[in-house]
């Protein structure tokens, strides 16, 4: 599959653009002609840098507002692309895109909008130049690419095709399977472009909320079978018009991109193996080492130059001490088969703050080498001989993911390189044995900044194979908090994403925000009890939340007394049960232990704001009363 991109996708120069778009392994782009217009470079320069860099000039666009016009405003459209056509021999481009008429279209008739076509066609002709014409969505007559085609096909000229747009055509709720009718070699350009699902005019939606497929609503992958089947055979070109994008590091947006189409491209294969067998397209589709889902957490580790915040909060949840590293400042504490490392290797930043995670995988090194050919960099860290060589990459948010081997007996493949496991209590203390009721880790929550949100969740689902689920806003002091889950099938691994609230930008904590891990406890009860005599400080919990409990749930006045004297929080669905609390927050992590009870599959959204705003109210000192 040939890949191409258009320059609006990305902020910077056309230059820088084209930069980054050869960095990231594109083999051709589209010129967006507002790009070229500002640019200090002649056209003939631009095609000299598009050599040097490897890149092919794959389309120039967008030419508007042509056909179903009247004859004198013909004319004139027609000196206006023999300009155009001039401009793009310059720049050594053959295709020009042509969107429907939006402004200038007065006449609605099939024939003289395909007459109109052939006399551009014919002037095309001249320049050796080809004319792919692409129904925008609010196009004031031709908003439809079946539409569009039956006017292709009426213009019946050799210079005259159609621009296929995903976005144009999902958006209206077009069937992508008429694709399959057009002639390939009439189908002269694509462009791919997912979206969220908004209620939003067409238009608005098209040239702010465009996002790079895998990261929006749309079937994609269905689309590109059908592309596949036409026997289309050229550049599949992303356009996406994005106002985070158009503001954020052009090398990094491409390179999000890019995994996008990889990913894409491999879906497609294996949508179109299942669907259609071993039946050859003219276009061939590049495959991954395929991967299946990761099957649980192995670890968390937290950053922390001094480590005795954050083992004083695990001492208190239970977890015992296994160790320390042969070679390296880094402890481990266990609960069951929840891991935690402190490490004081990585400190830096916010910390102590969550700085890696590990997931068991079937097979570390095709993971790895998946995720790396999907362009995830890959994490180099120091290691002795006789220890471990661990797969990892970093996430967009620069979070170490390992991949670690899953063993039948859920140890970890590492953990002798730690020892001896001397009881161990806060600051080194001796410390006392305790009922190990946490077993597991159920989820870990990380903040993303919000400009790197949708990049997160296409990394987490193409390298990973986690699903996204519907998304969740939850209200705190400091703004609405977007909350993306991404989970495996059996719920093995779930990870929460919530964007940080812009605020916290200019907070003490540089921008970042407080993560945290959640553990499984067989006894949440039992484990606060425990948790407490040990001396944990719960998030405060307001009696306000539990004169709600008591108003939405029939709840026994015992356990609602036990609940709000433990400050544990509760949830139900269904027949399922949730209880849950938090502990205070140390730097930027804080910890969570959870039960779920009954088939629960919920993280107890409706408490999420009650956290939040104790949190809140916790990092600012004692709530402030008026006096009066
Ligand atoms: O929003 C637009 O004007 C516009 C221009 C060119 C395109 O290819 C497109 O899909 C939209
Ligand atoms: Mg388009």
């Amino acid at each position: 599959m040939r890949t191409s991109i258009a320059t609006v996708c990305l902020s910077g120069t056309l230059e820088e653009k084209m930069r980054a778009c050869a960095d990231a392994g594109f083999d051709g782009i589209e010129i967006f002609e507002p790009d070229l217009l500002v640019s200090p470079s002649s056209p003939e320069q631009i095609r000299a840098l598009a050599d040097t860099l490897g890149l092919t000039l794959d389309l120039y666009q967008p030419f508007r507002d042509f056909e179903g016009v009247e004859a004198p405003l013909l004319e004139a459209n027609l000196d206006r692309a023999r300009a155009k056509f001039e401009l793009m021999n310059r720049l050594g481009i053959e295709t020009m895109l042509l969107c429907s008429n939006v402004g200038t279209a007065t006449i609605d008739d099939d024939a003289a909008a395909a007459d109109q076509l052939r006399r551009l066609g014919e002037l095309a002709a001249g320049y050796g130049v080809k004319v792919a014409y692409e129904a925008l969505a609010w196009g004031r007559y031709v908003n439809d690419f079946e539409h569009a085609q039956r006017i292709v096909d009426l213009a019946d000229h050799p210079q005259i095709g159609t621009c296929l747009d995903s976005f144009h055509i999902l958006s209206r709720g077009w069937d992508p399977a008429a694709i399959e009718k057009i002639p390939a070699e009439k189908i002269f350009f694509v462009q791919l472009a997912d979206a969220p699902e908004l209620s939003l005019d067409v238009l608005s939606w098209s040239r702010h909320y465009r996002v790079f497929p895998g990261e929006g609503a749309f079937d994609l992958v269905r689309f590109m079978a059908h592309l596949v089947r036409s026997g289309y055979n050229g550049p599949v070109s992303l356009e996406i018009f994005n106002d985070v994008f158009r503001q954020t590091a052009e090398d990094r947006t491409a390179v999000d991109a890019m995994r996008s189409l990889i990913w894409l491209e491999e879906r497609t294969a294996s949508y179109l193996k299942e669907h259609d067998g071993g039946t050859h397209y003219p276009m061939s589709l590049a495959t991954l080492p395929s991967v299946a889902e990761p099957t649980g957490f192995n670890f968390a580790e937290v950053k922390a130059g001094n480590p005795d915040a954050v083992s004083a909060l695990l001492y208190q949840l239970g977890f015992s001490f296994a160790g320390g590293h042969r070679t390296k400042p880094v402890q481990l504490w266990t609960s069951g088969a929840a891991r935690v490392i402190i490490n004081g290797q990585q400190a830096g930043g916010m910390e102590p703050g969550i700085s890696a995670l590990g997931l068991d995988v079937q097979d570390p090194q095709a993971a790895a080498s998946r995720a790396v050919q999907l362009r995830a960099r890959p994490v180099s860290r120091r290691s002795q001989a006789d220890e471990q060589v661990l797969q990892a990459v970093f996430a967009p948010d620069s979070t170490e993911v390992f991949l670690c081997e899953a063993t039948a007996d859920g140890t970890a493949a590492w953990a002798d390189e730690f020892g001896p496991a001397v009881q161990q209590g806060p600051g080194g203390t001796a410390g006392q044995p305790a009922q190990p009721l946490i077993s597991a880790i159920d989820h870990i929550n990380l903040s993303q900044p919000w400009q790197h949100f949708d990049e997160a969740v296409l990394f987490y689902e193409s390298t990973l194979s986690l699903t996204p689920i519907a998304s969740q806003e939850v209200p705190s002091p400091m703004g609405l908090v977007r909350s993306q889950v991404m989970r495996s099938a059996d719920g093995g691994v779930r990870l929460a994403l919530n964007i940080a609230p812009l605020i916290v930008e200019s907070g003490p904590g540089g921008g970042e925000y407080p993560q945290h891990v959640a553990f499984t406890s067989t006894d949440l009860v039992a484990t606060a009890r425990q948790a407490a005599e040990r001396g944990l400080q719960f998030l405060p919990v307001p009696a306000n939340y539990y004169e709600d409990l008591a108003a939405r749930f029939r709840l026994n006045p015992g356990f609602l007394a036990e609940l709000q004297e433990l400050n544990l929080l509760y949830d139900r669905d269904g027949d399922g049960e949730f209880l849950h609390f938090y502990t205070g927050t140390v730097g930027n992590v804080f910890f969570e232990v959870v039960e779920r009870r009954g088939g629960y599959e919920g993280y107890g959204a409706p408490n999420a704001p009650v956290r939040l705003a104790s949190q809140y109210l916790a990092s600012r000192g004692e709530p402030k009363r008026k006096a009066g």
